[in-house]
């Protein structure tokens, strides 16, 4: 995976997200400033702390600073990535209204232990629902994609990386220019795993659909205009049933 680290020229980071787009739907993104995150008992402790705080929330714990730098470094990221992202597909005069109608899920990931040391599933197969979704981890691998010929690869962050993934609404708005990566997590080894991730997405009521430079008769509308909070709500009644793998074209296919 190309590596993007925000100082070489805006166009060659530009061809090399496109070409990792094209192979992985995914890429690997280096960034000087990950580096105050760099020691990963930080990280852990920040999210051992972050899980107590949401369990008790009188609790007297401030929100440590670990995740707060995690989160304006990767909010930044994010944008940067989407813009990016919007121009390789000529459509970047949408990058800020999209911007003004994004909202963001951080979320604080603790992976047990596997159990009598077997390797054990963390999160199944899935592909990512929303936009963008950048993923930060302590030396703990254990996330693996899916390759185009349908074999695991594992993936194994620097510790100032994020691995960068696109989602079924970035696909959406792309009237499917991308392909969301198929992605899973296996804990092995006798240590805990911690990760930090960044999943942007639409705000309520906003409907993604893929503009109209992206439609013509070679290139038909591929998805009905969907609301990102009733498509989660579509896919998680899915999970239960057993139909996790149910995809955007279930949902509003054309
Ligand atoms: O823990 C990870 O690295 C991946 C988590 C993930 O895929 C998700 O939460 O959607
Ligand atoms: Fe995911």
């Amino acid at each position: 995976m190309p590596n993007f680290n925000g100082s070489p020229g805006w166009d060659l980071v530009k061809h090399q997200v496109r070409e990792a787009l094209e192979e992985y739907s995914c890429f690997e993104a280096s960034f000087d400033n990950v580096v105050e995150l760099r020691n990963s008992v930080m990280v852990a402790e920040s999210i051992e702390q972050g899980l107590t705080t949401t369990l008790w929330p009188q609790g007297n714990i401030s929100f440590s600073k670990t995740l707060v730098s995690f989160t304006e470094v990767s909010l930044r990221l994010e944008k940067t990535i989407r813009r990016m992202i919007l121009e390789i597909f000529g459509v970047h005069k949408y990058a800020d209204e999209l911007d003004d109608n994004t909202n963001y899920m951080l979320k604080l990931m603790k992976y047990n232990v596997p159990p009598n040391g077997e390797p054990t599933s963390g999160v199944f197969a899935h592909r990512d629902k929303n936009m963008v979704t950048l993923l930060y981890q302590n030396e703990i691998d254990g996330l693996q994609i899916e390759n185009k010929d349908g074999e695991w690869m594992n993936v194994k962050p620097s510790p100032n990386s994020f691995i960068v993934m696109v989602g079924d609404s970035l696909n959406a708005l792309l009237n499917g220019g991308v392909s969301p990566t198929c992605h899973h997590v296996l804990m092995k080894g006798n240590k805990a795993r911690y990760g930090l991730g960044l999943f942007s997405g639409t705000v309520t009521g906003y409907h993604v659909k893929a503009p109209e430079e992206l439609v013509n008769d070679k290139n038909p509308i591929m998805f009905e205009p969907f609301d990102y909070e009733e498509y989660l709500r579509f896919y998680f009644a899915q999970v239960p049933l057993g139909r996790a793998g149910s995809t955007l074209q279930d949902y509003c296919g054309v």
